[in-house]
Order: C-alpha cells, then structure tokens, then sequence
C-alpha cells in the first residue's frame, strides 16, 4: 500500500509518536510525506520515506495529485483545528480528494490507529486488488 503521512507543525509531535508506535506496520509499505514531516520521521524514527514539497510550498497538492492518479491508497493527516493554515484551501482540496477517490483518510490519532489495524488485519488488501485490476 502506498500511505501518505503529513502533520501540521502542532501535530508532529504527535505523527512522530503514531509512527514510531507503528512503525513495524508501515515499513512493509511504501511511505510518503509532505517535506517537513518527512524530514522529522527519516530523522527522528529512522525509516525511509518519499518526500514530496513541504505542504505551503505545494506538497499537499502533490499529494492530491497522486490520489488523482490512483497512486496513493490512504492518508494519515494530523490535522492542526485550533491554527490557521496560509494553505488552507490546499488542505482542504486534499480532504475532498481523498472523498472523491475514497481514499481512506485518518485526521487524527484515534482514527489513525483503527486504520493501521485495518491495515494489518488485511482489511484494505481490496484497493492492492483493484489496482491489479486497473494496470
Ligand atoms: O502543511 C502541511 C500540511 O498541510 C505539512 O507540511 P510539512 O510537512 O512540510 O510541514
């Protein structure tokens, strides 16, 4: 599965801590990030991942691009509620993305962490089945 991970700055404490806990989990899976969050997790969980722009500078539109592709199977997304965004409207084009494609998307620990059970119990195997079918 190809995941996206991204954590608005309040919230990378946080995604750094979801990954470590999981990290057995997501390094069978391809990983992606935006460019700041993906810096924090190579660095501080030791895991190797695709960095795309950091999110201001266009990385959640990358993002959303790939979903727009097929290329992306689910999000994990520790949104920042109390903080404005200079890039709100990028945030915001990503969610709904990832609603147009049904993508599974995780805005905060509590979903996130129903998500990789779901993962690891093999509940989302069917999108790696679909893609077969689209290729
Ligand atoms: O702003 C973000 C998501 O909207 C995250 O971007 P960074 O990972 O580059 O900080």
């Amino acid at each position: 599965m190809r995941i996206a991970l991204i954590a608005h700055d309040k919230k990378k404490d946080d995604l750094i801590q979801f990954v470590t806990a999981y990290k057995n989990t997501l390094v069978k899976h391809d990983l992606y990030a935006t460019g700041t969050t993906g810096s924090r997790i190579e660095r501080e969980v030791g895991v190797s991942i695709h960095k795309f722009k950091s999110g201001p500078l266009g990385g959640d539109q990358q993002i959303g691009s790939a979903i727009a592709d097929n290329l992306m199977d689910m999000v994990i997304f520790f949104r920042d509620p109390l903080t404005a965004q200079p890039h709100e409207p990028d945030v915001t084009a990503l969610i709904r993305l990832c609603d147009v494609y049904q993508i599974p998307l995780a805005t905060n620990m509590g979903t996130a962490e129903v998500l990789l059970k779901g993962i690891e119990e093999g509940f989302l195997d069917w999108r790696l089945l679909e893609d077969r079918r689209d290729r």
